[in-house]
């Protein structure tokens, strides 16, 4: 194995892939992600990048996906994956940022040559890697790119060919925890089907017979890997999959997906004439790790049931069972969410159990759950998962259940442990879980929908000018800059009743979000407070991030594009 940089193969292939010139990258919550024909050079260079990171962490293997999720076909974006099957440590956030910006070819081996320096990466060490794609046309192009990156350092890479980005990141954890005691399963996308549906068929097993799901697979990868998993399924559960058409041209997440339908607040139009009244039905995102639940009442009604109601559900199914199992007191249950939790969700459950808010971000809510012994953690946009710890499963492992009510109960969380995919949010992991519970409680959509009355919210994104000049604190729930407009914010909060508002800059976009919500006025005539037009909660909101009312703080705004399904205000 080289102990030096092999200068020369990096700077032949390096240069088939310059940088574009005046396009500034950013590592950002997602990785990289922008318009797909913009990131030859960035795909080179992260695999140059992970292939250093393995060798930082002595040739454990690193995963890279190259996805942009829910976004627009044209856009696609690449992010590292940890050994344990986590997103990349933030501190190499900055460094890859720094290295995908070196404007030419040598420069980028100059800065390579003071990274490696600095972190003191010993490059005789091993480099391995995995990595997959999603079904975006440019998917094929840029994992090229990617490829050379491996080549040029001479990394040892596994292609896992097209597949989900859940699916990946187990992967990385299946590869690294081969052979040891706390193997994580087959490291083969076969091996994460098996795993979860032989669980999934324990914990339904004896249950009565589960109506068929309507999956919308937003036109992604999900629909390749759904249909993997309807096999593995069997009659258990059928899987009646829409929305497959991974080779038709713009329909990725167009008009459908888990993201369309959290925005919009409605069915994806595909579906309004296979949805009947009672039915209930899933979105996934063009990667497959968000989730997102809905169903027609029998008036036809949409109802939606985001990442909010399924951590309410999941959560409280899980605190019956370590109750029935004997173990009330021995496992803490507990609940990580986002500001953007609907206030109906965070107080049913802060009157259970313990909550925890923090700032926007897988990572953020990754990172807090591991705190609980079991954390569950889920945005209330459908992405999240449900973490035990190292002790729970432990103590899992080794209790001794006094009666066959107790025992029962505990085969049913160690299979959930198995079902659960506990490297990140994964949308048929999810679902699954859902299932199990609506199985087991006997719910319909309808029950699982009163387990707590959603407050009516608006979401609107604002342009700026500059959104580094938004600054917050309190998980991203107060603003510290710019000077005076919090106050402003508080003085609108107070005119009305359940009022909740924050204003925060995005991390993957350039715009700021405007979050609101209110309590229910006026049940009688069926209008709340913010879809009355005649009351202005949101609309003043948005408008206080608005030209016309900044020029008092010395900001100059623009409204941002409307959002689809939403409106005009
Ligand atoms: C309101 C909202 O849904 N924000 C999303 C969005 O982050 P922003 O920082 O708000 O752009 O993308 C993140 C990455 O996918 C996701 O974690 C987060 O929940
Ligand atoms: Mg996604």
């Amino acid at each position: 194995m080289a102990s030096s940089l092999p200068v020369d193969a990096i700077r032949a292939l390096s240069q088939q892939h310059e940088k574009p010139a005046n396009v500034h990258y950013q590592y950002g919550t997602a990785g990289f992600r922008t318009l797909g024909n913009l990131l030859d050079s960035v795909m080179f260079r992260v695999g140059i990048l992970a292939a250093l990171r393995s060798k930082r962490l002595d040739g454990k293997t690193i995963g890279v996906m190259v996805t942009a999720s829910h976004n627009p076909e044209p856009d696609n974006g690449v992010k590292l994956v940890d050994p344990r099957g986590e997103m990349l440590e933030a501190a190499w956030e900055t460094h890859a940022t720094n290295l995908a910006n070196a404007p030419t070819t040598d420069a980028f081996i100059d800065a390579l040559d003071a990274f490696i320096k600095l972190l003191r990466i010993d490059l005789s060490k091993p480099a391995r890697l995995v990595y997959a794609r999603d079904t975006r046309p440019s998917g094929p192009s840029l994992i090229a790119a990617l490829e050379d990156g491996f080549k040029a350092i001479g990394a040892e890479a596994r292609n896992a060919g097209v597949t989900t980005t859940p699916v990946l990141h187990y992967l990385v954890k299946a590869i690294n925890t081969k052979g040891t005691k706390n193997a994580y399963g087959d490291d083969t996308e076969e091996g994460y089907l098996q795993k979860l549906s032989t669980a999934f068929k324990k914990l339904v097993a004896g249950k009565p017979a589960i109506p068929p799901l309507v999956i919308d697979c937003a036109n992604g990868v999900g629909a390749i890997v759904g249909e993997k998993l309807a096999e593995h399924l069997g009659d258990t559960l059928k899987l009646v999959l829409h929305n497959t058409a991974i080779t038709t041209a713009g329909a990725l997440n167009n008009a459908c997906g888990a993201d369309f339908v959290k925005t919009s607040q409605r069915l994806p139009p595909s579906l309004a004439s296979v949805l009947k009244p009672g039915q209930r039905a899933c979105s996934l995102d063009g990667d497959a790790d968000r989730l997102i639940y809905y169903y027609l009442d029998d008036r036809s009604q949409f109802h939606m049931l985001d990442g909010d109601k399924i951590a309410a559900l999941v959560a409280a199914f899980i605190v019956e069972l370590t109750k029935s199992a004997g173990l009330e007191g021995e496992i803490q249950v507990g609940i990580v969410q986002t500001a953007y939790a609907n206030g109906g969700s965070t107080k049913y459950l802060s009157e259970r159990l313990p909550v925890k808010c923090v700032p926007t971000g897988v990572k953020h809510l990754h990172h807090a759950a591991e705190h609980y012994d079991i954390g569950v953690y889920f945005e209330a946009n459908g992405h999240g998962t449900v973490l035990f710890s190292p002790e729970t499963l432990e103590k899992l492992s080794t209790y001794q259940p006094s009666t066959p009510a107790q025992s029962t109960a505990l085969n049913h969380l160690i299979n959930l442990t198995q079902v659960i995919n506990q490297t990140v949010g994964d949308a048929l992991s999810d679902m699954l879980l859902v299932e199990v519970v609506l199985a087991h409680k006997s719910y319909s959509g309808l029950e699982w929908d009163s387990l707590y009355v959603d407050l009516p919210n608006r979401l609107v994104k604002v342009v700026v000018p500059d959104r580094s000049i938004f600054k917050t604190e309190d998980a991203e729930r107060r603003l510290v800059s710019p000077p005076g407009l919090q106050a402003k914010i508080d003085e609108l909060i107070r005119r009305y009743d359940g009022g909740r508002a924050f204003v925060r800059p995005s991390g993957t976009e350039d715009v700021v979000r405007v979050y609101a919500e209110a309590t229910v006025r006026s049940q009688a005539d069926g209008k709340s407070l913010i879809l009355d037009p005649s009351i202005r909660f949101p609309a003043d909101l948005s408008t206080l991030a608005d030209r016309t009312c900044f020029p008092r703080c010395g900001i100059g705004l623009r409204r941002g594009r409307r959002r689809p399904g939403k409106a005009p205000r």
